[in-house]
């Protein structure tokens, strides 16, 4: 059985984070919302209680029956998971006088303390609060303190349950690492033993004894999710794997062909579906951006449908779900307001009777990444932007049509064969372009021109939940705007979005 630690979510904006530091340390973990906590069997190593924006003091505080774990696990609570493992254990958590948010250092460290292994007094720590542990129970021992915070960490004697009021997730807690490890490891002995190889191997296993001889069709994009989970599945079940690569007609210049050709060289039996002209036509005349994704996702499904069809007796959908959607849709803030439909969310509609394989539902999107290098994917594949299902449609601001796909499609393959050229193309998260619905005035060969404008995008992330706009290079930008402007007929001024996320997002649609 794989060991895991748990991690219970209060709804901090760094519980993804926690779990990020655990699986860096070969250590398989899940986030798991606070009122929506699993069972707890013998694969379970150690409970991490998240932070949270909410005061143990509120009446709606989120709870958790700790009392049923410790003692018997070992239990790191941070922040909000102290203070409320300390509040209600006989201690007392009060406003503190001033909100403490940032650096701070641990100037007292109880230094036989296994949890403070090998960190000395003086290490940097990551402050987030506006309250503070005003008292401990009798049982309890304070472990380290700051000039202002005095339970900067506690242990609760005789047992393996500790809470500590900074953030180790946080990078500039220059020790965090270390003591994670030092919990991980030292405390709830946990074997470092989760590492791309074995998530292969156990999850090709997994997927034989889930499916048997069932077949499965998996929709392809050339994207790295979809394409990781088509070759594990493909180790798992072969030619039952029934691969389906659509043309919506809104992918990327001589996108269609080039990764067509790439599966087909991978030995997937893959199978590309023209359906530029469905797409198209269920586009036309729309210009809402939510209208135009519900539209792209009826359609994918409706393709997806007739091709489960063509190959018969189909039982399953796979999918290239990774794990920042699947936490998403259960997070403790619960169902939150939608800013964009994305069009592979949502469940299938009734009338397809198929069962769902997400593979990779429980991996981060570097986790996959490493995944498909221990699978020996192709670094070109692996290496690729994120690029939404329904492409360039969601970078066409307002109605789509066949003549502006091909003039977006010129100018962003000048924009990204510059990127790579000027090996940048690795160094940026994300990056596209946008066609925006206005006009301006320009002059070229002493004509006047009333054409339209084209945005460029490049983004810096980590997950795509957050991102910064990329400092690209003025003089790239300058080659750039240039060989768009003088070789796309219908585009005069190109720009550079220099916005970040949030507030705004990545995609302008
Ligand atoms: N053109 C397409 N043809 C078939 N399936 C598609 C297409 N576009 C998207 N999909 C399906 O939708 C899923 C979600 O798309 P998404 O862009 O999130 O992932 P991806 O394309 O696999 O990876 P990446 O995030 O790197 O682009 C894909 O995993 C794939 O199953
Ligand atoms: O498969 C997808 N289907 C979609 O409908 C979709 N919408 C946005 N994205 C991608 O998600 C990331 C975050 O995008 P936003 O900042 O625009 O929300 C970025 O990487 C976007 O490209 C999508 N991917
Ligand atoms: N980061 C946190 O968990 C904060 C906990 C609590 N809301 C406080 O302000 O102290
Ligand atoms: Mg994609």
């Amino acid at each position: 059985m794989q060991e895991k630690i748990l991690i219970l979510d209060f709804g901090s904006q760094f519980t993804q984070l926690i779990a990020r530091r655990v699986r860096e340390l070969n250590i398989y973990c899940e986030i798991h919302p606070f009122n929506k906590f699993p069972e707890v069997d013998s694969s379970v190593k150690g409970i991490i209680l998240s932070g949270s924006p909410y005061s143990v003091r509120q009446d709606d505080a989120p709870h958790f029956d700790f009392k049923k774990y410790h003692g018997t696990l070992p239990i790191l609570g941070v922040c909000y998971g102290a203070q409320y493992m300390a509040h209600f254990h006989g201690g007392e958590v009060l406003p503190s006088s001033t909100r403490e948010y940032g650096r701070a250092n641990l100037q007292y460290i109880e230094e036989h303390n296994p949890l403070f292994k090998l960190i000395t007094p003086g290490s940097q720590v990551w402050m987030s609060h506006a309250d503070t542990i005003s008292r401990i129970g009798s049982n309890f021992e304070v472990i380290a303190s700051t000039d202002t915070v005095k339970v900067a960490a506690y242990h609760v004697k005789g047992t393996h349950t500790y809470g500590i009021q900074f953030h180790p997730e946080v990078t500039h807690s220059s020790d965090g690492k270390q003591l994670m490890f030092n919990f991980l490891v030292d405390i709830c002995g946990c074997k470092q033993d989760w590492t791309p190889d074995s998530f292969v191997e156990t999850t090709i296993a997994a997927l034989k004894e889930k499916l048997g001889d069932d077949k499965v069709v998996l929709g392809l994009s050339g994207g790295v999710d979809s394409s990781v989970a088509a070759v594990l599945l493909h180790h798992a079940i072969g030619k039952n794997l029934h691969c389906i690569f659509v043309d919506n007609g809104l992918l990327r210049k001589d996108e269609y062909q080039s990764v067509l050709d790439s599966y087909q060289h991978m030995g997937l039996n893959i199978k590309g579906i023209d359906a530029k002209q469905r797409f198209y036509d269920a586009l036309a005349g729309l210009t809402d951006p939510e209208k135009k994704r519900k539209a792209i996702g009826r359609v994918f499904i409706e393709v997806f449908d007739d091709a489960a069809h063509e190959v018969q007796n189909v039982k399953w959908l796979g999918q290239g779900t990774i794990y920042p959607d699947v936490i998403e849709s259960v997070s403790v803030k619960g169902p939150s307001a939608t800013i964009k439909s994305h069009h592979n969310v949502g469940g299938l509609p009734d009338f397809m009777k198929l069962k769902v394989v997400e593979p990779l539902n429980t991996l981060f999107k570097d986790e996959v990444r490493r995944v498909g290098k221990a699978l020996g994917i192709d670094p070109n594949i692996l290496g690729r932007h994120p690029f939404p299902g329904p492409g360039l449609a969601i970078r066409i601001l307002g109605e789509v049509t066949p003549e502006k796909v091909h003039i977006l499609q010129e100018a962003d393959a000048i924009y990204i064969n510059n990127l790579r050229s000027a090996d940048v193309y690795d160094k940026v998260w994300q990056a596209g372009s946008i066609f925006l619905p206005v006009q301006s005035v320009g002059v070229m060969g002493d004509e006047r021109t009333y054409e339209n404008v084209i945005c460029l995008r490049a983004v810096e992330s980590l997950d795509g939940m957050t991102a910064d706009w990329c400092h690209l290079p003025y003089d790239l930008l300058a080659k750039i705007s240039n060989e768009i402007i003088n070789n796309v007929k219908g585009i005069n001024r190109v720009v550079y979005d220099i916005s970040s996320k949030p507030p705004a997002t990545i995609e302008w649609e």
